[in-house]
């Protein structure tokens, strides 16, 4: 739905976007991670057509940026940074004024504006005006004006900039529920704000993608291995013996010894899917399992490894 390919952008000398290229696909909700001033806002301001790019493509839902804006605009829901919203307006009365910006039909503003309500759980402030509304509502209001023309692909900047810890939670969750049915990018500096949101990552540092995955492939990258945990009941020269023995298993260290029970920190080969084959082992020698666990994804380590330290 998204292509993006060797976008560049500079602002005088800077280089704020530089031969960036990604695809996203409908059903994914997109994280571009990256530490202030790593070139988000500007690649979301090249993909919505608000900036030109000094070279390379892009298109959206098979459009191109540079050439058919119209068309692209109308694909894409655009929550900026600071969203314009104006204060003196009514919750409703600012829908409206969108769908006319929009260029709704009349026949479907009543019914956009409503479905925006539901979705953005705005029924409790409907009555109010803009101004009067706390920051997470405010938020939920941007995240509406974005949707009301129902497109495939939101965008959105720091959604959660500035929120306090519960409405940060609301709005998540309200993303991953629209991620269920559109194709969402967003941006964010904050590491678990894509653990706990995206499907796929995309970390971005001066101006460069330097990594692009799941969660799950990024730390795996980083480790290139798999490191295992496991507890056995049996006798302790059997299993070392038979450890040695495994192929996939690139090291071992015995970490516990406890009435019969050893256990083990094992460390194989990316991909072995390690885990399930020391199951079968144990269960081939005839020993007894308690426990068996994969090492968590660590994403902090990545993502201070691909980015400036000192700036995150
Ligand atoms: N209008 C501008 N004029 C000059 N330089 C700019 C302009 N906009 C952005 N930059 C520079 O381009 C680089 C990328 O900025 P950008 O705003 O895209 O980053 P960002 O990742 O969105 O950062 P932040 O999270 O701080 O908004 C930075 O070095 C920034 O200072």
């Amino acid at each position: 739905m998204i292509e993006v390919r060797e976008l560049t952008k500079s602002y005088g000398t800077t280089v704020a976007v530089d031969q960036v290229s990604f695809d996203a696909h409908a059903g994914e909700v997109l994280g571009l991670l990256g530490p202030n001033g790593a070139g988000k806002t500007t690649t979301m301001r090249i993909l919505t057509c608000y900036l030109s790019a000094d070279a390379g493509s892009a298109t959206v839902a098979g459009y191109d940026v540079f050439e058919e804006s119209f068309e692209v605009r109308k694909q894409i829901g655009y929550l900026p940074e600071s969203a314009p919203l104006y204060a003196d307006m009514g919750v409703i009365e600012y829908l409206n004024f969108m769908t006319q910006v929009r260029k709704l039909p009349k026949s479907q503003r009543r019914e956009r504006i409503r479905a925006v309500i539901d979705i953005c759980g705005l029924e409790d402030v409907i009555q109010k005006d803009i101004g009067e509304l706390s920051k997470g509502y405010r938020q939920r209001v941007g995240l509406a004006q974005s949707l009301i023309h129902d497109p495939p692909i939101l965008i959105l900047d720091e959604p959660t900039s500035g929120l306090d810890p519960s409405q940060i939670i609301e709005i998540r969750n309200l993303i991953k529920n629209i991620g269920q049915e559109k194709l969402v990018l967003f941006s964010t500096h904050i590491l678990p704000e894509v653990s706990a949101t995206c499907s796929r990552i995309l970390i971005i540092n001066n101006g460069k993608i330097v990594a692009n995955g799941t969660p799950e492939e990024l730390a795996a990258q980083e480790k290139g291995e798999e490191i295992v945990h496991i507890a056995i009941r049996g006798s302790q020269d059997a299993i070392e013996a038979q450890l040695n023995e495994l192929e996939f298993v690139s090291q071992w260290n015995r970490v516990d010894t406890d009435n019969g029970i050893v256990g083990y920190q094992i460390h194989a080969a990316q991909g072995s899917d390690a885990a399930e084959a020391l199951f079968h082992v144990v269960v081939k020698n005839g020993w007894s399992l308690t426990e068996l666990r994969q090492e968590s994804v660590d994403l902090e380590d990545v993502f201070l490894n691909l980015t400036d330290k000192e700036q995150v």
